[in-house]
């Protein structure tokens, strides 16, 4: 069994669990007293540069503990203080040591809008993602069907948020267009092997269409790899264990966004 479909068996377990604790309804009712979500594609395409996408990430199936982050809003705060466009919080509990209870805690404590980086494959999952104040939601093409891919993407849109679907080939890149993506990462990371392909958002990119927003995730070692994935038209970069291990995430973060607006990469940008 692949890596992906272990965690995604862990995902539906949690998930069933949660659901048999707190109905649908009562998520519903949570999210009707919630304020509006903030707008995640207009801080992806808010200015010239390219934008950070900075992680909350305790451990991962790969790399195992990362980093303990004991106040995930505090690290939060120093990465929006540090100029991050967009905050990702991994909520999966299993293997990432995550929870909606970070999610929520970050949520209240930033401006910028956030990111549930998770498994998600039922309505229930997005529904719950609202209620602890995501404003985008990750989908995985490789975990859905088309029919389920579609109708998520339109559930997150529904209550005000904006999905990010995330491909790793050609052809999840058309089911993604197809199911009205506007924003597009591509995973430098292959989740059913873990390994890392740097090349992976080179090849891929123009592939996805001009007008949909184009995020490089996995990987960032430091500002070179930012000035890299911009080369390669890369519209906003996402960034987890290199900002967690670091002593001074705030100026991690800064130095990210500098690189990203590097006036060199003014003439090379179409
Ligand atoms: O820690 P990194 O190599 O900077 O990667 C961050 C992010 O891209 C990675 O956490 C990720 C990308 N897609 C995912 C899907 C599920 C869980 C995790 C991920």
């Amino acid at each position: 069994m692949s890596v992906l479909q272990s965690i995604l068996d862990g995902v539906k377990e949690d998930v069933a669990i949660r659901q048999a604790q707190v109905p649908l309804d009562d998520v519903k009712e949570q999210v009707r007293r919630m304020p509006s979500a903030r707008n995640g594609l207009a801080a992806l395409t808010a200015h010239q540069g390219v934008k950070v996408i900075a992680e909350v990430k305790r451990a991962s199936p790969s790399k195992g503990d990362i980093a303990p982050i004991a106040d995930p809003a505090a690290l939060a705060g120093e990465y929006a203080a540090g100029g991050a466009s967009v905050i990702s919080v991994l909520t999966e509990g299993r293997r990432f040591g995550g929870s909606l209870e970070d999610l929520r805690g970050v949520s209240c404590a930033v401006d910028v809008p956030v990111l549930r980086k998770d498994f998600v494959v039922t309505p229930y999952q997005v529904w719950e993602a609202r209620a602890a104040g995501a404003d985008l939601v990750l989908l995985l093409a490789m975990a859905l069907e088309q029919q389920a891919l579609i109708s998520l993407v339109e559930r997150v849109e529904s209550l005000g948020m904006t999905p990010l679907v995330e491909v790793h080939d050609e052809e999840e890149i058309s089911r993604a267009v197809d199911a009205g993506a506007r924003v597009i990462g591509v995973n430098a990371r292959d989740l059913r092997t873990l390994e890392v392909d740097r090349t992976t958002f080179a090849r891929l990119a123009p592939r996805i269409p001009d007008g949909i927003v184009r995020i490089a995730e996995s990987g960032v070692r430091g500002p070179h790899d930012v000035m890299d994935y911009a080369r390669a038209g890369a519209d906003a970069v996402l960034v987890g264990e290199t900002l967690v291990r670091e002593p001074d995430p705030r100026r991690a973060v800064a130095d990210l966004v500098a690189a990203g607006s590097h006036p060199s990469l003014r003439v090379a940008r179409p």
